[in-house]
Protein backbone atom coordinates (compact mmCIF):
# COMPACT_ATOMS: atom_id res chain seq x y z
CA UNK A 1 0.00 0.00 0.00
CA UNK A 2 1.25 3.37 -1.30
CA UNK A 3 1.92 5.93 1.66
CA UNK A 4 3.72 9.55 1.26
CA UNK A 5 6.35 10.40 3.61
CA UNK A 6 6.75 14.33 4.84
CA UNK A 7 9.62 15.99 6.01
CA UNK A 8 7.96 18.81 8.34
CA UNK A 9 8.59 22.24 8.80
CA UNK A 10 9.11 23.86 5.51
CA UNK A 11 7.11 27.02 4.35
CA UNK A 12 4.50 26.71 0.95
CA UNK A 13 6.07 29.35 -1.33
CA UNK A 14 5.23 29.40 -5.53
CA UNK A 15 2.16 28.98 -7.65
CA UNK A 16 -0.23 26.23 -7.91
CA UNK A 17 -2.84 25.59 -10.80
CA UNK A 18 -6.32 24.54 -9.38
CA UNK A 19 -7.36 21.28 -11.13
CA UNK A 20 -11.09 21.16 -12.45
CA UNK A 21 -13.90 20.00 -9.34
CA UNK A 22 -14.15 16.29 -8.32
CA UNK A 23 -18.02 16.76 -7.13
CA UNK A 24 -18.70 18.78 -10.48
CA UNK A 25 -17.19 16.47 -12.88
CA UNK A 26 -18.82 13.03 -11.23
CA UNK A 27 -22.25 14.17 -11.75
CA UNK A 28 -21.16 15.81 -15.31
CA UNK A 29 -19.79 12.43 -16.59
CA UNK A 30 -23.21 11.19 -15.66
CA UNK A 31 -25.20 13.59 -17.61
CA UNK A 32 -23.66 12.20 -20.36
CA UNK A 33 -26.40 9.42 -20.30
CA UNK A 34 -29.08 11.70 -20.90
CA UNK A 35 -28.26 11.92 -24.56
CA UNK A 36 -27.64 9.81 -27.16
CA UNK A 37 -25.25 12.39 -29.08
CA UNK A 38 -21.87 13.34 -27.73
CA UNK A 39 -21.15 15.25 -24.37
CA UNK A 40 -17.38 17.24 -24.85
CA UNK A 41 -16.00 17.93 -21.14
CA UNK A 42 -12.96 20.26 -20.80
CA UNK A 43 -10.86 20.44 -17.50
CA UNK A 44 -11.94 16.91 -16.05
CA UNK A 45 -9.48 16.29 -13.50
CA UNK A 46 -7.14 12.85 -13.54
CA UNK A 47 -8.66 11.16 -9.96
CA UNK A 48 -9.48 7.61 -9.35
CA UNK A 49 -12.84 8.98 -8.37
CA UNK A 50 -13.43 10.16 -12.16
CA UNK A 51 -11.37 7.09 -13.18
CA UNK A 52 -14.27 4.57 -11.49
CA UNK A 53 -16.84 7.45 -12.91
CA UNK A 54 -15.37 6.43 -16.13
CA UNK A 55 -15.07 2.77 -15.84
CA UNK A 56 -18.96 2.37 -14.80
CA UNK A 57 -20.19 4.37 -17.89
CA UNK A 58 -17.95 2.13 -20.37
CA UNK A 59 -19.53 -1.02 -18.53
CA UNK A 60 -22.99 0.69 -19.35
CA UNK A 61 -21.65 0.97 -22.88
CA UNK A 62 -20.87 4.64 -22.94
CA UNK A 63 -18.37 5.28 -25.57
CA UNK A 64 -15.26 7.64 -24.12
CA UNK A 65 -12.43 9.30 -25.33
CA UNK A 66 -10.04 10.76 -22.77
CA UNK A 67 -7.27 13.51 -24.17
CA UNK A 68 -5.49 14.43 -21.02
CA UNK A 69 -8.42 16.76 -19.45
CA UNK A 70 -10.59 16.90 -22.60
CA UNK A 71 -12.75 13.89 -21.90
CA UNK A 72 -15.66 13.28 -25.17
CA UNK A 73 -18.43 10.55 -23.81
CA UNK A 74 -21.44 9.43 -26.49
CA UNK A 75 -24.18 7.00 -24.79
CA UNK A 76 -25.79 6.68 -27.98
CA UNK A 77 -25.00 2.52 -27.54
CA UNK A 78 -26.22 1.70 -24.13
CA UNK A 79 -26.91 -1.95 -22.86
CA UNK A 80 -26.60 -2.17 -19.07
CA UNK A 81 -28.67 -0.30 -17.02
CA UNK A 82 -26.32 -1.17 -13.71
CA UNK A 83 -24.24 0.45 -11.54
CA UNK A 84 -22.79 -2.74 -9.72
CA UNK A 85 -22.36 -3.35 -5.83
CA UNK A 86 -18.29 -3.07 -6.82
CA UNK A 87 -18.24 0.12 -8.30
CA UNK A 88 -20.47 1.95 -5.78
CA UNK A 89 -18.46 0.84 -2.73
CA UNK A 90 -15.58 2.36 -3.96
CA UNK A 91 -17.66 5.63 -5.01
CA UNK A 92 -20.64 6.77 -3.80
CA UNK A 93 -21.11 9.13 -6.38
CA UNK A 94 -22.23 6.35 -8.35
CA UNK A 95 -25.60 6.73 -7.52
CA UNK A 96 -25.68 9.85 -9.77
CA UNK A 97 -26.58 7.45 -12.66
CA UNK A 98 -30.23 6.37 -11.09
CA UNK A 99 -31.71 9.86 -11.92
CA UNK A 100 -30.19 9.90 -15.75
CA UNK A 101 -30.84 5.96 -16.61
CA UNK A 102 -34.22 6.21 -15.51
CA UNK A 103 -35.46 8.96 -16.83
CA UNK A 104 -33.70 8.29 -20.50
CA UNK A 105 -34.15 4.00 -20.44
CA UNK A 106 -37.17 3.84 -17.82
CA UNK A 107 -35.35 1.35 -15.80
CA UNK A 108 -31.93 1.20 -13.36
CA UNK A 109 -30.68 -1.01 -11.03
CA UNK A 110 -27.97 0.40 -8.96
CA UNK A 111 -26.13 -0.95 -5.72
CA UNK A 112 -27.63 1.02 -2.60
CA UNK A 113 -24.37 2.78 -1.25
CA UNK A 114 -23.58 1.81 2.51
CA UNK A 115 -22.33 3.61 5.19
CA UNK A 116 -18.71 5.22 4.97
CA UNK A 117 -16.08 6.49 7.36
CA UNK A 118 -17.87 9.57 7.94
CA UNK A 119 -21.60 8.61 8.39
CA UNK A 120 -24.34 5.97 7.20
CA UNK A 121 -25.03 8.06 4.35
CA UNK A 122 -28.34 7.04 3.33
CA UNK A 123 -29.58 7.79 -0.13
CA UNK A 124 -33.85 8.03 0.61
CA UNK A 125 -34.21 11.54 -0.25
CA UNK A 126 -33.21 10.33 -3.78
CA UNK A 127 -35.35 7.09 -3.95
CA UNK A 128 -38.40 9.89 -2.46
CA UNK A 129 -38.00 12.26 -5.17
CA UNK A 130 -37.81 9.56 -8.18
CA UNK A 131 -40.75 8.07 -6.42
CA UNK A 132 -42.94 11.35 -6.72
CA UNK A 133 -41.42 11.55 -10.40
CA UNK A 134 -43.55 8.42 -10.49
CA UNK A 135 -41.08 5.65 -10.71
CA UNK A 136 -41.67 2.17 -8.49
CA UNK A 137 -38.73 1.84 -6.57
CA UNK A 138 -38.11 -1.79 -5.28
CA UNK A 139 -35.09 -2.55 -2.95
CA UNK A 140 -33.98 -5.94 -3.73
CA UNK A 141 -30.81 -7.91 -2.56
CA UNK A 142 -29.28 -4.65 -1.59
CA UNK A 143 -29.89 -2.84 -5.06
CA UNK A 144 -32.65 0.25 -5.78
CA UNK A 145 -34.71 -1.06 -8.93
CA UNK A 146 -35.96 1.98 -10.14
CA UNK A 147 -38.82 1.84 -13.63
CA UNK A 148 -41.04 4.45 -15.12
CA UNK A 149 -42.26 4.37 -18.59
CA UNK A 150 -42.07 8.46 -18.34
CA UNK A 151 -41.20 10.44 -15.26
CA UNK A 152 -43.55 13.07 -14.56
CA UNK A 153 -42.60 16.91 -13.23
CA UNK A 154 -43.40 17.20 -9.46
CA UNK A 155 -42.61 19.68 -6.63
CA UNK A 156 -39.99 18.26 -5.00
CA UNK A 157 -39.17 19.87 -0.91
CA UNK A 158 -36.07 18.00 0.34
CA UNK A 159 -36.05 17.04 4.26
CA UNK A 160 -32.50 17.62 4.71
CA UNK A 161 -30.08 19.83 1.83
CA UNK A 162 -28.86 17.08 -0.05
CA UNK A 163 -25.84 17.73 -2.99
CA UNK A 164 -26.18 14.69 -4.87
CA UNK A 165 -29.98 14.47 -3.89
CA UNK A 166 -29.80 17.58 -5.76
CA UNK A 167 -28.74 16.40 -8.74
CA UNK A 168 -30.04 13.67 -9.25
CA UNK A 169 -33.22 14.84 -9.45
CA UNK A 170 -32.30 18.01 -11.10
CA UNK A 171 -30.78 15.33 -14.43
CA UNK A 172 -33.88 12.75 -13.71
CA UNK A 173 -36.34 16.27 -14.47
CA UNK A 174 -34.31 17.45 -17.34
CA UNK A 175 -36.37 14.39 -19.40
CA UNK A 176 -39.75 14.37 -17.41
CA UNK A 177 -42.74 15.71 -18.99
CA UNK A 178 -44.01 18.93 -17.31
CA UNK A 179 -42.20 21.10 -14.87
CA UNK A 180 -40.30 20.14 -11.53
CA UNK A 181 -40.10 22.43 -8.59
CA UNK A 182 -37.09 20.97 -5.98
CA UNK A 183 -37.27 22.78 -2.98
CA UNK A 184 -34.89 23.25 0.15
CA UNK A 185 -32.51 22.31 -2.74
CA UNK A 186 -28.56 22.24 -2.80
CA UNK A 187 -26.95 25.68 -3.50
CA UNK A 188 -23.47 24.22 -3.87
CA UNK A 189 -21.85 25.70 -6.92
CA UNK A 190 -21.31 22.51 -8.58
CA UNK A 191 -25.15 22.15 -8.79
CA UNK A 192 -24.69 25.74 -10.57
CA UNK A 193 -22.08 23.55 -13.02
CA UNK A 194 -24.27 20.68 -13.65
CA UNK A 195 -27.02 23.04 -14.52
CA UNK A 196 -24.61 24.82 -16.57
CA UNK A 197 -23.80 21.69 -18.60
CA UNK A 198 -27.72 20.67 -18.96
CA UNK A 199 -28.34 23.98 -20.21
CA UNK A 200 -25.98 23.29 -22.66
CA UNK A 201 -27.60 20.37 -23.72
CA UNK A 202 -30.64 22.06 -24.05
CA UNK A 203 -31.93 21.57 -20.60
CA UNK A 204 -34.60 23.88 -18.70
CA UNK A 205 -33.18 24.96 -15.72
CA UNK A 206 -33.73 28.27 -13.82
CA UNK A 207 -33.20 28.77 -9.97
CA UNK A 208 -29.96 26.43 -9.59
CA UNK A 209 -27.51 28.74 -7.04
CA UNK A 210 -30.59 29.35 -4.93
CA UNK A 211 -32.78 26.92 -2.72
CA UNK A 212 -35.59 26.64 -5.34
CA UNK A 213 -35.16 24.95 -8.76
CA UNK A 214 -37.20 24.52 -11.50
CA UNK A 215 -36.88 22.25 -14.27
CA UNK A 216 -39.09 22.10 -17.25
CA UNK A 217 -38.74 18.57 -19.55
CA UNK A 218 -37.98 18.23 -22.28
CA UNK A 219 -38.73 15.04 -24.94
CA UNK A 220 -35.04 14.94 -25.61
CA UNK A 221 -31.14 16.28 -25.01
CA UNK A 222 -28.91 16.92 -27.32
CA UNK A 223 -24.99 17.26 -26.88
CA UNK A 224 -23.41 19.97 -25.01
CA UNK A 225 -19.71 20.92 -24.48
CA UNK A 226 -18.95 22.49 -21.05
CA UNK A 227 -15.79 23.04 -19.14
CA UNK A 228 -15.79 21.57 -15.08
CA UNK A 229 -15.49 24.61 -12.75
CA UNK A 230 -12.29 24.94 -10.42
CA UNK A 231 -12.19 22.58 -7.43
CA UNK A 232 -13.12 24.88 -4.12
CA UNK A 233 -11.51 22.30 -1.62
CA UNK A 234 -8.53 21.42 -3.48
CA UNK A 235 -8.15 25.53 -3.11
CA UNK A 236 -9.07 25.93 0.29
CA UNK A 237 -6.93 22.49 1.02
CA UNK A 238 -3.52 24.38 -0.55
CA UNK A 239 -4.53 27.50 1.25
CA UNK A 240 -4.77 26.34 4.78
CA UNK A 241 -1.75 24.09 4.13
CA UNK A 242 0.17 27.75 2.95
CA UNK A 243 -1.65 29.30 6.02
CA UNK A 244 -0.69 26.32 8.66
CA UNK A 245 3.18 26.75 7.26
CA UNK A 246 3.39 30.42 7.07
CA UNK A 247 3.79 30.39 3.53
CA UNK A 248 3.19 33.04 0.22
CA UNK A 249 1.27 31.01 -2.45
CA UNK A 250 -0.90 31.81 -5.23
CA UNK A 251 -3.56 29.50 -6.47
CA UNK A 252 -4.38 29.92 -10.48
CA UNK A 253 -7.47 29.15 -12.00
CA UNK A 254 -9.26 29.31 -9.13
CA UNK A 255 -12.52 31.13 -8.33
CA UNK A 256 -12.87 33.11 -4.89
CA UNK A 257 -16.11 34.07 -5.33
CA UNK A 258 -17.41 30.44 -4.32
CA UNK A 259 -14.88 30.33 -1.41
CA UNK A 260 -16.24 33.22 0.66
CA UNK A 261 -16.60 31.61 4.08
CA UNK A 262 -13.12 29.69 3.95
CA UNK A 263 -11.38 32.64 2.72
CA UNK A 264 -12.89 34.75 5.62
CA UNK A 265 -11.67 32.33 7.88
CA UNK A 266 -8.28 31.97 6.92
CA UNK A 267 -8.23 36.46 7.09
CA UNK A 268 -9.41 35.72 10.67
CA UNK A 269 -6.37 33.62 11.43
CA UNK A 270 -3.92 36.52 10.08
CA UNK A 271 -3.68 35.89 6.81
CA UNK A 272 -3.54 38.41 4.16
CA UNK A 273 -5.72 37.55 1.20
CA UNK A 274 -5.55 38.84 -2.27
CA UNK A 275 -7.80 37.63 -4.88
CA UNK A 276 -8.43 38.52 -8.76
CA UNK A 277 -11.25 36.68 -11.28
CA UNK A 278 -9.12 33.58 -11.44
CA UNK A 279 -6.21 33.69 -8.69
CA UNK A 280 -6.07 33.78 -4.94
CA UNK A 281 -2.87 35.05 -3.07
CA UNK A 282 -2.79 33.91 0.42
CA UNK A 283 0.73 35.34 2.46
CA UNK A 284 0.98 34.28 6.19
CA UNK A 285 3.49 36.24 8.06
CA UNK A 286 2.64 34.82 11.94
CA UNK A 287 1.68 31.62 13.65
CA UNK A 288 -1.80 31.52 12.57
CA UNK A 289 -4.95 32.21 15.11
CA UNK A 290 -7.30 29.49 16.14
CA UNK A 291 -10.14 30.10 14.44
CA UNK A 292 -13.80 28.79 14.99
CA UNK A 293 -15.98 26.72 12.29
CA UNK A 294 -19.31 25.18 11.91
CA UNK A 295 -19.78 23.23 8.98
CA UNK A 296 -23.40 23.96 7.44
CA UNK A 297 -24.63 23.75 3.48
CA UNK A 298 -23.51 26.25 0.93
CA UNK A 299 -22.42 29.05 1.44
CA UNK A 300 -21.76 28.35 5.09
CA UNK A 301 -18.71 26.52 5.95
CA UNK A 302 -18.08 23.46 3.76
CA UNK A 303 -17.36 20.01 5.63
CA UNK A 304 -14.90 19.00 2.90
CA UNK A 305 -12.93 21.83 4.65
CA UNK A 306 -13.29 21.11 8.20
CA UNK A 307 -10.75 18.65 8.38
CA UNK A 308 -8.07 20.61 7.32
CA UNK A 309 -8.89 23.84 9.39
CA UNK A 310 -8.83 21.26 12.11
CA UNK A 311 -5.21 20.44 11.33
CA UNK A 312 -4.30 24.01 11.36
CA UNK A 313 -5.68 24.89 14.70
CA UNK A 314 -3.72 22.06 16.19
CA UNK A 315 -0.67 24.67 15.55
CA UNK A 316 -2.58 28.17 16.58
CA UNK A 317 -2.59 30.42 18.46
CA UNK A 318 -4.70 29.60 21.13
CA UNK A 319 -8.62 27.59 20.81
CA UNK A 320 -11.17 26.90 18.61
CA UNK A 321 -14.06 24.60 18.48
CA UNK A 322 -15.01 22.74 15.73
CA UNK A 323 -18.65 21.90 15.43
CA UNK A 324 -19.49 19.05 12.31
CA UNK A 325 -23.37 19.13 11.59
CA UNK A 326 -23.55 17.65 8.06
CA UNK A 327 -22.24 14.17 9.58
CA UNK A 328 -22.23 12.36 12.56
CA UNK A 329 -18.47 10.47 11.87
CA UNK A 330 -16.21 13.41 10.47
CA UNK A 331 -13.49 13.29 13.16
CA UNK A 332 -12.24 10.40 12.33
CA UNK A 333 -8.75 12.38 11.94
CA UNK A 334 -8.62 13.24 15.54
CA UNK A 335 -6.90 10.46 16.52
CA UNK A 336 -4.66 10.56 14.05
CA UNK A 337 -3.71 13.96 14.91
CA UNK A 338 -3.63 13.36 18.74
CA UNK A 339 -1.13 10.61 17.74
CA UNK A 340 1.35 13.89 16.42
CA UNK A 341 0.86 15.55 19.78
CA UNK A 342 -2.35 17.74 19.36
CA UNK A 343 -4.33 18.24 21.88
CA UNK A 344 -8.04 17.70 20.85
CA UNK A 345 -11.25 17.14 23.18
CA UNK A 346 -14.31 15.45 21.46
CA UNK A 347 -17.94 15.11 22.42
CA UNK A 348 -21.02 14.26 20.18
CA UNK A 349 -20.32 16.92 17.21
CA UNK A 350 -17.65 19.37 18.37
CA UNK A 351 -14.08 19.10 18.89
CA UNK A 352 -12.43 21.83 21.37
CA UNK A 353 -8.51 21.88 19.79
CA UNK A 354 -6.10 23.59 22.07
CA UNK A 355 -3.47 25.09 19.74
CA UNK A 356 0.22 23.71 20.82
CA UNK A 357 3.98 25.41 19.62
CA UNK A 358 4.94 22.20 18.25
CA UNK A 359 3.92 18.94 16.71
CA UNK A 360 5.82 16.01 16.04
CA UNK A 361 5.95 14.06 13.12
CA UNK A 362 4.88 9.90 13.41
CA UNK A 363 3.23 7.40 11.14
CA UNK A 364 -0.46 7.92 10.80
CA UNK A 365 -3.59 6.54 8.95
CA UNK A 366 -5.73 7.95 6.32
CA UNK A 367 -9.24 6.75 7.14
CA UNK A 368 -11.15 8.93 4.34
CA UNK A 369 -10.69 11.85 1.81
CA UNK A 370 -9.93 15.00 3.62
CA UNK A 371 -9.05 13.05 6.68
CA UNK A 372 -6.06 12.10 4.29
CA UNK A 373 -5.50 16.40 3.32
CA UNK A 374 -5.92 17.30 7.46
CA UNK A 375 -3.19 14.57 8.18
CA UNK A 376 -1.05 15.55 5.39
CA UNK A 377 -0.74 19.66 6.42
CA UNK A 378 -0.19 18.30 9.62
CA UNK A 379 2.85 16.64 8.31
CA UNK A 380 3.86 19.63 6.64
CA UNK A 381 4.05 21.47 9.72
CA UNK A 382 5.30 18.95 12.50
CA UNK A 383 8.86 18.38 13.54
CA UNK A 384 10.57 15.57 11.68
CA UNK A 385 8.87 12.94 9.52
CA UNK A 386 5.52 12.09 9.02
CA UNK A 387 4.25 8.55 7.36
CA UNK A 388 0.30 8.91 6.29
CA UNK A 389 -0.41 5.49 5.45
CA UNK A 390 -3.52 4.64 3.22
CA UNK A 391 -3.56 7.49 0.55
CA UNK A 392 -5.58 5.89 -1.50
CA UNK A 393 -7.99 7.88 -0.09
CA UNK A 394 -6.41 10.90 -1.04
CA UNK A 395 -5.76 9.64 -4.76
CA UNK A 396 -10.07 9.63 -5.14
CA UNK A 397 -9.94 13.45 -4.52
CA UNK A 398 -6.48 15.34 -5.21
CA UNK A 399 -4.62 15.64 -8.44
CA UNK A 400 -1.09 15.16 -8.04
CA UNK A 401 -0.91 16.38 -4.31
CA UNK A 402 2.71 15.11 -4.01
CA UNK A 403 4.04 17.32 -7.33
CA UNK A 404 2.26 19.98 -6.75
CA UNK A 405 3.06 20.52 -2.82
CA UNK A 406 6.84 19.40 -3.79
CA UNK A 407 6.09 22.22 -6.44
CA UNK A 408 6.08 24.44 -3.59
CA UNK A 409 8.43 23.70 -1.69
CA UNK A 410 7.51 21.00 0.90
CA UNK A 411 9.77 17.87 1.40
CA UNK A 412 6.95 15.27 0.41
CA UNK A 413 7.50 11.97 -1.31
CA UNK A 414 5.56 8.75 -2.17
CA UNK A 415 6.28 5.32 -0.80
CA UNK A 416 5.82 1.86 -0.57
C1 LIG B 1 -19.80 13.64 -4.82
C2 LIG B 1 -20.20 14.77 -3.96
O1 LIG B 1 -20.67 15.79 -4.42
N1 LIG B 1 -19.98 14.62 -2.64
C3 LIG B 1 -20.28 15.71 -1.73
C4 LIG B 1 -21.76 15.66 -1.41
O2 LIG B 1 -22.01 14.37 -0.85
P1 LIG B 1 -23.54 13.88 -0.73
O3 LIG B 1 -24.32 14.46 -1.83
O4 LIG B 1 -23.49 12.41 -0.57
O5 LIG B 1 -23.97 14.55 0.62
P2 LIG B 1 -25.43 15.11 0.94
O6 LIG B 1 -25.45 16.57 0.67
O7 LIG B 1 -26.43 14.25 0.25
O8 LIG B 1 -25.53 14.82 2.50
C5 LIG B 1 -25.93 15.81 3.45
C6 LIG B 1 -26.59 15.12 4.62
O9 LIG B 1 -27.84 14.61 4.21
C7 LIG B 1 -27.96 13.24 4.55
N2 LIG B 1 -28.77 12.58 3.51
C8 LIG B 1 -28.43 12.75 2.19
C9 LIG B 1 -29.16 12.14 1.20
C10 LIG B 1 -30.26 11.35 1.56
O10 LIG B 1 -30.96 10.77 0.72
N3 LIG B 1 -30.58 11.21 2.88
C11 LIG B 1 -29.85 11.82 3.87
O11 LIG B 1 -30.15 11.67 5.06
C12 LIG B 1 -26.52 12.73 4.59
O12 LIG B 1 -26.37 11.56 5.34
C13 LIG B 1 -25.80 13.93 5.20
O13 LIG B 1 -25.96 13.91 6.59
O14 LIG B 1 -22.08 16.68 -0.48
C14 LIG B 1 -21.40 16.56 0.79
C15 LIG B 1 -21.91 17.68 1.68
O15 LIG B 1 -21.52 18.90 1.21
C16 LIG B 1 -19.90 16.61 0.57
O16 LIG B 1 -19.25 16.32 1.79
C17 LIG B 1 -19.45 15.59 -0.47
O17 LIG B 1 -18.10 15.85 -0.83
C1 LIG C 1 -16.98 13.23 1.07
C2 LIG C 1 -16.44 13.51 -0.11
O1 LIG C 1 -16.69 12.86 -1.27
P1 LIG C 1 -17.76 11.69 -1.56
O2 LIG C 1 -19.12 12.27 -1.40
O3 LIG C 1 -17.47 11.36 -2.99
O4 LIG C 1 -17.47 10.58 -0.60
C3 LIG C 1 -15.48 14.62 -0.29
O5 LIG C 1 -15.24 15.02 -1.45
O6 LIG C 1 -14.94 15.11 0.72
Amino acid sequence: MQKLAIQGGNRLNGEVRISGAKNAALPILCASLLTGDTLQLGNVPDLNDVATMRKLLQQMGVAITVNGGEVSLSAANIDKLEAPYDMVKTMRAAILVLGPLVARFGEARVSLPGGCAIGSRPVDLHIKGLQAMGAEIHIEHGYIHAQAKRLKGARICFDLVSVTGTENLMMAAALADGVTVLENAAREPEVVDLANCLRSMGAQIAGDGSDTITITGVDKLHGGSHRIMPDRIESGTFLVAAAATGGDIILRDARADILDNVLEKLQETGAVIKTTTDTIRLQMNQRPKAVNVRTAPYPAFPTDMQAQFMAMNCIAEGSAMVVETIFENRFMHVQELRRLGAQIDVEGNTAVIKGCAQLEGATIMATDLRASACLVIAGLVAQGETVVDRIYHLDRGYEHIEAKLSALGAQIRRVK
